[in-house]
């Protein structure tokens, strides 16, 4: 199809962001999908893969290696960790937007992503270029960047619990605990042992305690909000659902609050921003499954003087793809929520 509106690639859309991403973007009003990629099953139609698309994106699948960047305006990476960095050096000097999903950009050096993802950076100079594309935090940044790094997951849904009191200043060093859980749907579309039906069936386990990489994404921009360098327990949990993260997150104040005032913080925190949902009561990973929202809940608790805020995103489109959309919106200067206000699907 020919026409004036911005053309896209999605590079890695057999994946299951790479398939979220299509169904955002095909009913996005103001682009077009030019090319879908896949290394596995180049030829083969997109919609023979995703049958859901039947009639909708019958494209054929391409490599990403015949495809023209400089013919595309935007190319979205839903690619694995390591892969999306050789991608993004070959195309370095490609006119068009990138935003990665992948991990490879999110962090402050390349010394700090070999401790946490164990593998050299074959790209240092992307980290000076990348963004970190959180857009209620950072949207000015994201703009004017032609380099976006999309948010982790577990990430995205723990940085909007506590950045108001991060940027208030309200922390007290070094108190955060961070219990996470997702669904399994974070893990992408290749199943293995942790993600056998019969060993996640009715079961529920923690994993990755103190290694996982997103504990550093995290301390990062939790250390950015509240100007000092922070550490943050944090602990994933697997959930035996499709899609959907819940975290409570617990810290201690730097003065004692009410539930009052809290709440006042998060209102003026959140005022304008159209996909943090401030609840009355704990949401649920239900309330959000299949949109763009975070909901919050911030918790004063009288007795133990702490804070507890629960939140809650679908992994896959707040914690990926239609973030990856709502920093497109800004990139391209469309109105932030273009193509993005689907209902939650409840039940
Ligand atoms: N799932 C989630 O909830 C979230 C995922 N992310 C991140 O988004 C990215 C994509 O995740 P997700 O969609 O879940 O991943 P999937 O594993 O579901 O899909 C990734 C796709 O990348 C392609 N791919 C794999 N290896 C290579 C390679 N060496 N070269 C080229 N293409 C390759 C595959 O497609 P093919 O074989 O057809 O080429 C595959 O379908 C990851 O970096 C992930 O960490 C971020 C936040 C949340
Ligand atoms: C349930 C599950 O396995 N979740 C994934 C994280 C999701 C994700 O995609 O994060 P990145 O983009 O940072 O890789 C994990 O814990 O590795």
């Amino acid at each position: 199809m020919h026409n004036n509106k911005p053309s896209i690639g999605i590079i890695g859309a057999t994946g299951f962001t790479g398939s979220e991403l299509a169904r955002l973007l095909c009913q996005h009003p103001e682009i077009t999908i030019k090319h879908i990629t896949s290394e596995t099953h180049k030829g083969k139609l997109f919609s023979d893969l995703h049958p859901q698309f039947m009639g909708i994106l019958d494209q054929e699948l391409e490599s990403a290696d015949v495809i023209d960047q400089s013919d595309v305006d935007v190319l979205f990476l839903a690619l694995p960790h390591g892969v999306s960095m050789d991608f993004i050096k070959r195309w370095e000097h490609k006119n068009c937007k990138i935003i990665d999903l992948s991990g490879d950009f999110r962090l402050s050096t390349p010394e700090i992503y070999k401790t946490w993802y164990q593998k050299d950076h074959i790209f240092t100079k992307g980290f000076e270029s990348a963004v970190y594309g959180q857009p209620e935090l950072f949207a000015d940044q994201i703009k004017g960047s032609s380099l976006v790094a999309n948010p982790g997951c577990y990430p995205t849904a723990s940085i909007l619990s506590l950045a108001p009191l991060f940027v208030g200043g309200l922390i007290e060093k070094d108190t955060v605990i961070i219990d996470a859980k997702s669904g399994l749907t974070g893990a992408g579309v290749k199943a293995s042992d942790t993600t056998h039906f019969s060993n996640v069936n009715e079961n529920f386990k923690a994993y990755g305690l103190g290694v996982h990489r997103h504990t550093v994404e995290i301390e990062e921009q939790f250390s950015i909000l509240g100007k000092q360098e922070i550490q943050v327990q944090f602990t994933p949990h697997l959930l035996p659902v499709d899609r959907g993260i819940l975290v409570t997150a617990y810290a201690k104040t730097t003065k004692k609050l009410d539930q009052e005032s809290l709440g006042k913080i998060y209102h003026d925190f959140y005022e304008g921003k159209p996909f943090v949902r401030l609840r009355k009561s704990a949401p649920g990973i239900k309330d959000v499954r299949g949109s763009h929202y975070c909901d919050i809940y911030p918790f004063w608790d009288e007795r133990t003087n702490r804070v507890i805020v629960i939140s809650a995103i679908d992994n896959l489109l707040k914690g990926a793809a239609s973030q990856a959309v709502h920093n497109m919106n800004l990139m391209l200067g469309y109105e932030e929520k273009t193509g993005l206000e689907q209902i939650p699907l409840r039940p």
